[in-house]
This record gives structure tokens, sequence and C-alpha cells, in this order.
């Protein structure tokens, strides 16, 4: 697939790698001149570029930065990708180490439903809850014991499919978070972040988690 990645950081950085190691034609951008990703390109096999051009010709798009800096992308930034292109966000606010206040989070809008809102699309709602080192070495083939399972929240089914086969792919086993609107079942504090956990886990962990905002995950 062509896929474009806006974000290059940790978790940007790391499937950059694995997607382009995958056989995928990887776009990747940053909030700088590409000429700042030389070292990323020149090891992964990705093409640097601005950030405008990431999602160009894209059947999938990632983005994947700080949530506060959402609203600082530019607005049709994923309209040049494919028609049905699903759009992946693997975004978390982190309020009180790194993103401030939000008003809409903390009012109670799920964290996608925010970033949808300020992208102007759709999105998918999958590896916000794994540590970059584990998605970069903890994939296994389908089928291998203590597999971790990653939830995806989002609307289409057919966009969904798409994300569950990459998920599969980059040896995860994917679990459906149902749409976007119960995606807070796997924001930061509940039961299922970062912990890694296989299909059965997350599925109990998901239907256990609870939309109250505790003290520690607000501004
Ligand atoms: N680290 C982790 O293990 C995990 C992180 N996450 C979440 O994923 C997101 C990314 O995390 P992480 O990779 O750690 O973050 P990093 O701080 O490592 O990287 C952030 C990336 O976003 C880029 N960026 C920032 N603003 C813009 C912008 N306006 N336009 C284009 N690119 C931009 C930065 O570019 P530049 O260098 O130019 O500033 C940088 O490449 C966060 O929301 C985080 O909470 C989710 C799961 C795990
Ligand atoms: O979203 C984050 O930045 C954190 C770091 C480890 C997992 N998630």
């Amino acid at each position: 697939m062509k896929i474009g990645i806006i974000g290059a950081g940790y978790i940007g950085g790391t499937l950059t790698r694995r997607l382009t190691t995958l056989g995928h034609e990887v776009r990747v951008a940053n909030s700088r001149a590409p000429e700042t990703l030389t070292e990323l390109a020149a090891e992964s096999g990705a093409t640097a570029v601005w950030a405008a051009d990431a999602a160009q010709d894209a059947d999938l798009v990632i983005v994947s930065i700080p949530q506060k800096n959402t609203p600082d992308l530019a607005p049709g930034i994923l309209d040049g990708r494919k028609v049905g292109a699903p759009v992946i966000e693997t975004n978390n606010y982190y309020p009180q180490q790194r993103d401030g206040k939000i008003d809409g989070i903390e009012n109670g809008t799920p964290e996608s439903v925010w970033v949808s809102d300020q992208l102007g699309a759709p999105v998918y709602k999958v590896f916000n809850g794994i540590y970059w080192k584990h998605l970069l070495n903890k994939g296994v083939p389908a089928g291998t014991e203590g597999r971790i399972a990653l939830p995806i929240a989002g609307d289409d089914a057919d966009g969904k499919k798409i994300v569950s086969e990459l998920v599969d792919e980059l040896g995860f086993d994917p679990v459906d978070g149902g749409t976007l609107a119960d995606s807070w079942r796997h924001q930061p504090g509940t039961p299922v972040y970062g912990k890694d956990f296989g299909v059965d886990d997350t599925i109990k962990a998901l239907a256990d988690a609870t939309p109250e905002r505790t003290e520690e995950w607000r501004a």
C-alpha cells in the first residue's frame, strides 16, 4: 500500500520502519522540512515529504503527533488521499505532561472524536495504547502464543477491515473496539491502556472501562 505518515517521532518513526520493512511505500513528514528526516528516510527507504504532501495518493494515512498540535495541521491536509483511504490516528491526551488543557476533551468528548473534528475526517483509533518499543519489537505471526491484541475503534466497516489487516500484518491481533464514539474505552487511564493484553483480556478490559476521566488524566 501507499501509506502517508504525519509525525515521525517514536510512533510515526517506528511505523515508518515497520511498514517499509513489510514492503509498503511510505511517505513520512514531521512539522519541518523533509531534509530533517534524511536519516529516517535513508534507513527505512521511506520518502521524506512536507506534511502537506504526506497524504497525497495514499491508500491509508496515519497521524501520530502530540494531541495539542492537531489543530495546527493545515485544513485539507488529508484531502489528497485516495477515495475510501482510512485515516488512523494514534494520539493520546496528556494534559499534565504535554498537552495542557483541551476544553472539549475535558468536557467529555472522546479524544479521537476531538481529533476527527480537528481533521475534518473520520478516523480510526489504534496503536495509542502500545509503547513504541513494543510496536517495534513485539509483533509476531498470527497464532503465536502471547500475541498482543490492539483495539481498533472507528465507524466504517470497510475502513476498519483495512486497518485490521494492517494491524495483523504488523504482528498484532486486531480487536473491534466499536465505533469512534466508543473509542474512550481505550484511552489513557482505561483498563486496557498500555497493558499488552491478548484478545480475551482486551475484550474484557474494553467492556470493564468506565467513562469518567480521573484526576490523573485531567488538566
Ligand atoms: N511514544 C509512545 O510510545 C506512544 C505515543 N503515542 C501517542 O502518539 C502520538 C505521537 O507520539 P510520539 O511518537 O511519542 O511523539 P514524538 O514527540 O516522539 O513525535 C511527534 C512527532 O510529531 C511531529 N509533529 C508535531 N507537530 C506536527 C505538525 N503540526 N505537523 C506535522 N508533524 C508534527 C513532530 O515533528 P517535529 O520533530 O518536527 O516536531 C514529531 O515528528 C502522541 O499523541 C502520543 O501520545 C501513542 C502510543 C505510544
Ligand atoms: O502516548 C504516549 O506518549 C505514551 C508513551 C507510552 C505510551 N503512551
